[in-house]
């Protein structure tokens, strides 16, 4: 039985609408860590880049970068201990290369964001997290969660963008080696009905961040 030590960063990741900000919450409860939330609703650009890819995507991607390097700052200011709603990773490689090759982000755009994010990175702000969880869930559910959820925005959006966000993830967590991984099914707990049901999440995380850590002497 290993336990979480108290300076970690643990990194939650998965589509839109899977639960990241939902499991955020739950874990930091129990944990007793502190959160990083992606916040919507003072987002100045998200509702104008569902309306129009074309002309905000950059606007968007540069806001998110922005706002991610701030948590970051704050995550390591703080010496760690945080759960943290969605990675930089995301941002990077699936949003911002997703709307690239979808040719709603020029080359010369993406261009510029990616030095942006390589300069960020090189910056002493970026630790990497210890661990990333990656929330796995049926396409089906993750549209229903959209739904019922209710942002106008997201449900306005053509099914296509969701599913092609979605393959884009199941590809992405394939490759993905930046820091270990632990793959959790939004069916293996319930945050809201039975919240000790975390018990073995919990125990899962436990177990890579220790042997993490062993290997590279933490
Ligand atoms: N374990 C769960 N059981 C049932 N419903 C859930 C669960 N987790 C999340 N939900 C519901 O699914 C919807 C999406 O959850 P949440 O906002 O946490 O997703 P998200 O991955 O953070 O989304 P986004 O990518 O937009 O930030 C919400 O309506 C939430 O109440
Ligand atoms: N980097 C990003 N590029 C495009 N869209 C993004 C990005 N990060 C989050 N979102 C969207 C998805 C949800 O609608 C909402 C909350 O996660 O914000």
């Amino acid at each position: 039985m290993y336990t979480i030590p108290n300076d970690a960063i643990i990194t939650i990741a998965g589509t839109v609408g899977v639960g990241k900000s939902s499991l955020t919450k739950a874990l930091a409860e129990k944990l007793n860590f502190r959160t990083s939330f992606e916040k919507v609703d003072n987002n100045p650009y998200l509702e104008k880049f569902y309306n129009d890819f074309d002309r905000w995507s950059f606007h968007l991607q540069i806001y998110f970068l922005a706002e991610r390097f701030k948590e970051q700052k704050r995550m390591f200011e703080y010496g760690g201990g945080f759960i943290q709603d969605r990675s930089i990773y995301e941002d990077v490689d699936i949003f911002a290369k997703m709307h690239e090759e979808g040719g709603t982000m020029t080359k010369e755009d993406f261009a510029t964001y990616y030095q942006l994010y390589e300069a960020m990175v090189m910056t002493p702000y970026f630790p990497q997290p210890d661990c990333l969880i990656f929330l796995e869930s049926d396409y089906e559910d993750v549209i229903n969660r959209i739904a019922e959820r209710g942002r106008q925005m997201e449900i306005e959006t053509d099914e296509t963008y969701w599913r092609a966000l979605y393959t884009r993830y199941v590809e992405w967590i394939e490759n993905f080696n930046a820091c270990p991984v632990v793959r959790i099914n939004i069916n293996e707990y319930d945050v809201y009905g039975d919240i000790d049901s975390l018990d073995p999440v919990i125990e899962k995380i436990a177990k890579v961040i220790h042997t993490h850590r062993a290997m590279h002497k933490r």
